[in-house]
């Protein structure tokens, strides 16, 4: 038997979907294992405010098909702080958590390495984000659903850019990364793509992406045309990229911002299947006495993954469709 007694299970930064069915793999291998499960409520304040719930099997029933985190999930500036981690810690060490998962993105794990300093027992992560931009697991729980959000609005307003034969700017979620523009835009049937990896956009020459719209004007006369806009690729949003475009180019641009919606919604098979491994395979961790290790999951095989390199930003956007995106001009 397990020496581990006790897990905090917490969720933490950007909901996404499939937290629940992680919350529910972790809870359901911990039980399997007579391992006790806690869950602290909105991510990391749940650790400084004391506020958490003791997590049975019956509490996980009918949550893996569910959006958002049964947990809640918070951003927590108070873990910013000198004192945030050391308490965070006090408190796991009062209430006998021998090992704590963090469910997150790779904000959160810094958040837990920070904790790390001051706590005496286990972390272990479990990247949860819709952006895709943890290092060490192929797919983050999360992205597929966010994916296939964004496909059915890019398909939608396809339909009315058609109808009215207009450009549209659809700006996509990502913070700082392209992997949900790039994958949504290629899918999309999107004419281009901009996004953080293919370099910054100066608001002064904006030619590159005026140049590929008049060659489609000249080509199929005026027809429908869409641009997938990662977040932050342009000051001020893709609003202030479509007001840009219209005066340039002469043709009304709309922007279309997808928000939020992106992040809720019911997990998708692929996040369903891929939390519910990956929030096993962390308690199987923290069995095997593994510590400030993430639960990832490349090419097919679970493996653990130093918390502390999961924002290296090594793992880069899809290079083949890059290429391809390139070679057919459209970006
Ligand atoms: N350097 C740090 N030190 C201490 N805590 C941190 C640090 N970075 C992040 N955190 C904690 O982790 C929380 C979540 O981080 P962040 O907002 O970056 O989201 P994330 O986990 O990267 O997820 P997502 O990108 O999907 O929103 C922060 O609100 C903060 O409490
Ligand atoms: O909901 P908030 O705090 O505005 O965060 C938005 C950010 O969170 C993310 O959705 C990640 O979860 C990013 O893509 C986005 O930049």
């Amino acid at each position: 038997m397990s020496m581990v007694k006790r897990i905090g299970v917490l969720t933490s930064g950007g909901d996404a979907p499939g937290m629940n069915a992680a919350i529910r793999a972790i809870v359901l291998t911990a039980a399997h294992h007579q391992i006790d499960v806690v869950g602290f409520k909105h991510g990391f304040i749940g650790l400084l405010q004391q506020d958490y719930q003791p997590l049975m099997t019956h509490h996980v029933d009918n949550i893996i098909q569910r959006g958002g985190t049964i947990l809640k999930s918070a951003r927590c500036p108070g873990l910013h702080t000198v004192e945030g981690p050391r308490h965070a810690a006090a408190t796991l060490h009062e209430l006998n958590i021998d090992a704590l998962i963090v469910v997150g993105g790779d904000g959160s794990f810094r958040g837990a390495l920070a904790i790390a300093e001051h706590y005496q027992g286990q972390i272990i992560g479990v990247p949860g984000t819709i952006d895709n931009d943890v290092d060490g697991s192929d797919m983050t729980i999360g992205y597929a659903t966010a994916l296939d959000t964004a496909l059915d609005a890019i398909d939608k307003i396809r339909d009315t850019a058609d109808a009215f034969e207009r450009i549209f700017l659809v700006e996509l979620m990502g913070r700082h990364s392209g992997y949900l523009a790039l994958a949504a835009g290629i899918a999309g049937g999107a004419e281009q793509i901009i996004c953080p990896e293919f370099g910054p956009l100066d608001p002064h020459n904006l030619q590159h992406i005026i140049t590929p719209i008049q060659h489609a004007q000249l080509l199929r006369g005026k027809a429908s045309y869409i641009i997938v806009v990662a977040e932050n690729s342009y000051p001020g949003g893709s609003s202030a990229l479509a007001e840009a475009l219209t005066n340039a180019v002469g043709v009304e641009c709309r922007a279309c911002i997808l928000g939020h919606i992106q992040r809720g919604g019911s997990p998708v098979g692929a996040d369903r299947i891929l939390a519910t491994k990956l929030g096993a395979f962390a308690v199987e961790l923290v069995i095997n006495g593994e510590h400030l290790q993430m639960a990832g999951e490349v090419s097919g095989t679970l493996q653990g993954y130093p918390l502390a390199k999961t924002g290296d930003r090594s793992k880069a956007i899809d290079p083949y469709l890059v290429r391809w995106q390139q070679q057919i001009g459209r970006n």
